[in-house]
């Protein structure tokens, strides 16, 4: 009989009476795993050996769980400084303890909940008292850990673990250890196989990749090639891939051009008065200080038509409208015509609305843009410094609130979100005006993900709309959050992005 080489090689590291993994085999055969793998594939399709699989859990500690390594577990860390102050005596107060045993934030609870749960002591009106016999030295729980930290990297076989399963189970549901299960592959000769190498199998030459030399000499004719195995296990090879955000923002748009809107576009730096003055922002209004707004030293924007910014002066110093009485508070062209990062993307639905983008629109019109926006908040879960909006309007005869909250129903079910909800809203610039939100997919936490409103005769009137227009600004990376499941704005996008995240997290369609 002949056989490719590798197969050959597979055939003899195999055994009839000893089960082999692959990786024993690709070791004994000088072969990598994945090639010693397909191989034994192709000898199973002959009968020649067996490929059976062993399912393995391996365990190996998260973050938290490294830490507790070397701090020790809340619990204990309560128990001890408990018993320094003379909780085994009598009960002493918790503060002082929980300040001794360095526990805070979310360790707190963690602490409190595990120290009664082991029975470690007890908590009684702010005070705490500790059970002399405890020994937080045989905690199961610590020593399981302890051991995982001495396993190397590649974590600990849960058979290797010497714990009790509900111990593990217990450790999992903390987040102190994660658990990767996997699929060693095993060799077995068959009887054939066993017959074939008693008879004699030779090696026959095989390529495994065609080559421009191959092809150049012309030897690709006679040679053997070695058939692909889609089966075979092989190592994960990580593309290129667009980034989550991006794909949400591809997907955003797409949605909205099949709901009949148009993109805008227009400038990251703009005036003062596209960003707020033409929104009914009164100048002296807290949003428009150097707290919330990153100021650019440029040049003031001139190329503001006259008419409108008298128009929109109007408004500001007397109103607009029958009703409308205005501000009477400062204004000056001066501050309108200054530069700053926009805080929003409604400066671009000011300069369409206005005509300045393009052509004077007339109704019926739909428009949006998903593109950045920057404020100067402080960071946290839900808070980035710069982030994307998707900015929208609808300009038509007649509209009501239902018309807003339809679009937003038809827009978000097309990411599978039908429960988001609404709240009555206050903006300078519309009347009625709406939060938007959602729940988590995660932490079942309502989120807000929008605000909206119909704008003011204050805000049409002076841009020369004499129908009613409906607007929005809605953020991508809370939508984003929502469809995903991440829970922290900050693994999206920016330094501390989570990798596998990336890598891995679907955008829904
Ligand atoms: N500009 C608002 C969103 C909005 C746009 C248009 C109308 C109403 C609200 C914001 O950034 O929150």
């Amino acid at each position: 009989m002949r056989l490719p080489e590798r197969q050959l090689a597979v055939l003899e590291a195999a055994s009839a009476t000893d089960e082999r993994t692959v990786a024993e085999i690709a070791a004994a055969a000088d072969l990598k795993p994945e090639t010693a793998a397909g191989a034994a594939f192709d000898l199973a399709d002959e009968g020649l050996v067996e490929v059976g699989s062993v399912a393995d859990e391996t365990l190996a500690l998260t973050d938290e769980g490294r830490r507790y390594v070397d701090e020790g577990l809340p619990e204990t860390r309560l128990y001890r400084a408990g018993r320094d102050a003379g909780a085994d005596a009598e009960p002493v107060s918790m503060g002082a303890v929980i300040g001794e045993a360095e526990l805070d934030g979310p360790e707190v609870d963690i602490a409190l909940a595990n120290f009664a749960r082991k029975g470690f002591g007890r908590v009684d009106g702010g005070d705490l008292s500790v059970d002399p016999d405890a020994d937080p030295d045989a905690d199961p729980e610590a020593t399981a850990l302890a051991a995982l930290a001495d396993a190397d990297e590649e974590g600990l076989g849960a058979d290797a673990l010497d714990a009790d399963e509900a111990v593990i189970d217990r450790l999992d549901s903390r987040g102190l250890l994660a658990v990767a299960e996997s699929v060693t592959r095993t060799v077995t000769l068959t009887d054939e196989g066993v017959d074939a190498l008693m008879t004699g199998v030779e090696a026959t030459e095989t390529v495994g990749a065609l080559t421009p030399e191959l092809l150049a000499s012309g030897e690709w004719r006679d040679a053997e090639f070695a058939e692909y195995n889609v089966e075979a296990e092989a190592e994960t090879a990580r593309g290129g891939r667009k980034h989550v955000l991006r794909r949400t923002a591809d997907r955003v748009k797409d949605v909205l051009v099949g709901m009949g809107f148009k993109e805008m576009e227009g400038p990251h730096a703009d005036a003062d008065f596209w960003i707020n003055d033409c929104l009914f922002m009164p100048q002296d209004h807290p949003a428009r200080t150097h707290w919330d707004r990153f100021a650019l030293d440029v040049d003031p924007m001139e190329s503001i038509p006259d008419e409108l910014m008298a128009r929109v002066e109007a408004a500001h110093r007397d109103g607009w409208g029958l009703d409308g009485d205005g501000y009477h508070s400062p204004w000056s062209q001066d501050f309108a015509r200054e530069v700053a990062l926009r805080g929003h993307t409604t400066s671009l639905s000011m300069r369409y609305l206005s005509g300045v983008a393009g052509a004077e629109l007339e109704p019926p019109q739909r428009y949006f843009s998903v593109e950045k926006v920057y404020r100067n908040d402080t960071l946290d879960p839900t808070h980035l410094l710069e982030f994307f909006q998707i900015e929208g309007w609808v300009m038509a005869e007649d509209l009501s609130v239902r018309d807003l909250m339809g679009t937003f129903e038809e827009f978000y079910r097309q990411f599978g979100i039908t429960d988001i909800r609404f709240k009555p809203h206050y903006n300078p610039y519309t009347e009625p005006s709406f939060e938007l939100f959602g729940e988590h997919p995660e932490t079942g936490e309502e989120i807000e993900i929008g605000n909206s409103g119909v704008f003011r005769e204050e805000v049409t009137g002076p841009l020369g709309v004499d129908c009613d227009v409906m607007a929005w600004g809605l953020a991508l990376e809370r939508l984003a959050m929502l469809t995903t499941g991440a829970e922290d704005i900050r693994d999206l996008h920016g330094t501390l992005a989570d990798i596998d995240f990336l890598r891995n997290a679907e955008v829904s369609y």
